[in-house]
């Protein structure tokens, strides 16, 4: 019988745990935790969400216990709590790139996977991977998959699993979380309104001047919504894919968008592309950055970004 841990209630007792293991004594349980400020319709249909988890992990024979977050961070706090209390098969998020990164943080160089149901806006890391986007498929993929293993990476610390940047994403990131309404048509009508107001800055990269529109540290290929920055990132070679836009005169924003969402985006006059596995930006004022499209407000000059190999098991 597959056992819930509602949001009032994040114990599991003892009792309880026994019960589940003695009525599936084989498979291990899944964790899913799920952020009903994902995306457009988690939060409309969570209960909904979550009776469709429990009916597919009964058919799987697996047995789900599921937990809502209440603000932004608790994911990783859910995560610490909880991680330890079984043998997980899997910890699995549910939502956006966000709470991927939530979930993930903690599972970093554990060898308890992350599995993805992407019911976010962007879903980057998802699209990347090729899992499927709707729940029903999402979780049959989840019961049928296998762990795989994939590199993280960090910018002053801060782990990122998909992309993180500075410049025009980490603008519209910003002016993103602002917004009551989240999905892409969001995204399209902040995107458009901040590409007219946007003034790149300038910095160095590993000591070099520079000054660009945008500037990404690739772990997957794309930010989300298959806008493809870098689409030939691999999420296993143990490298950054850093990618370089413009600046560009106006009338490139239009070749560039297309080259974004076909994923053609290449080496040119004004995108410049290299791998490595550490980089080192100095800004002359705090720059606002993002990590899996979550925007932040530097208080440093310095950003520093390293490649972490191997270090984290995703089911696929
Ligand atoms: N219960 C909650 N209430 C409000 N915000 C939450 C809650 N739980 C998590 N959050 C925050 O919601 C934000 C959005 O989550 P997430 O990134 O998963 O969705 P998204 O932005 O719609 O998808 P994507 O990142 O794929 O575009 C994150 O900053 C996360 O910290």
């Amino acid at each position: 019988m597959p056992l819930t841990i509602s949001k009032y209630n994040g114990k599991i007792g003892a009792a309880e745990r026994r019960m589940a293991e003695i009525s599936n004594p084989v498979t291990h349980p899944y964790l899913f935790i799920l952020n009903p400020n994902s995306g457009t319709s988690i939060g409309k249909n969570s209960a909904g969400v979550r009776e469709r988890i429990h009916a597919v992990a009964k058919k799987n024979a697996g047995s789900a216990q599921i937990l809502f977050t209440e603000e932004r961070a608790h994911a990783t706090e859910l995560v610490r709590e909880h991680m330890h209390a079984e043998k997980w098969k899997a910890i699995v998020a549910v939502g956006g790139d966000g709470t991927v990164n939530e979930i993930a943080r903690p599972l970093v160089g554990t060898d308890i996977p992350i599995g993805i149901l992407p019911l976010g806006s962007g879903n980057g890391l998802a699209r990347h991977l090729g899992l499927p986007l709707t729940l029903d498929a999402s979780l049959k993929r989840l019961f049928e998959g296998t762990p795989t293993t994939i590199d993280s990476a960090e910018l002053n610390d801060i782990p990122f699993f998909c992309t993180a940047g500075m410049g025009f994403d980490a603008y519209v990131g910003h002016l993103f979380s602002q917004q009551k309404a989240r999905g892409l048509g969001t995204y399209v009508k902040v995107s458009f309104s901040a590409y007219w107001s946007y003034k790149p800055q300038p910095f160095l990269l590993d000591g070099v001047e520079n000054r660009a529109f945008s500037l990404s540290f690739a772990n997957a290929g794309q930010f989300g919504n298959n806008a493809w920055v870098a689409p030939q990132a691999s999420l296993q070679d143990g490298l950054l894919d850093i990618c370089k836009i413009g600046p560009f005169p106006q009338w490139y924003g239009t070749v560039l968008a297309c080259g974004l969402f076909t994923k053609s985006l290449k080496q040119s006059r004004y995108i410049d592309y290299r791998r490595a596995t550490t980089a080192v930006v100095e800004t002359e004022t705090p720059a606002m950055i993002h990590y899996d499209g979550e925007p932040l407000q530097l208080d440093t000059t310095r950003i520093e970004v390293k490649i972490k190999p191997g270090s984290l098991h995703v089911i696929i």
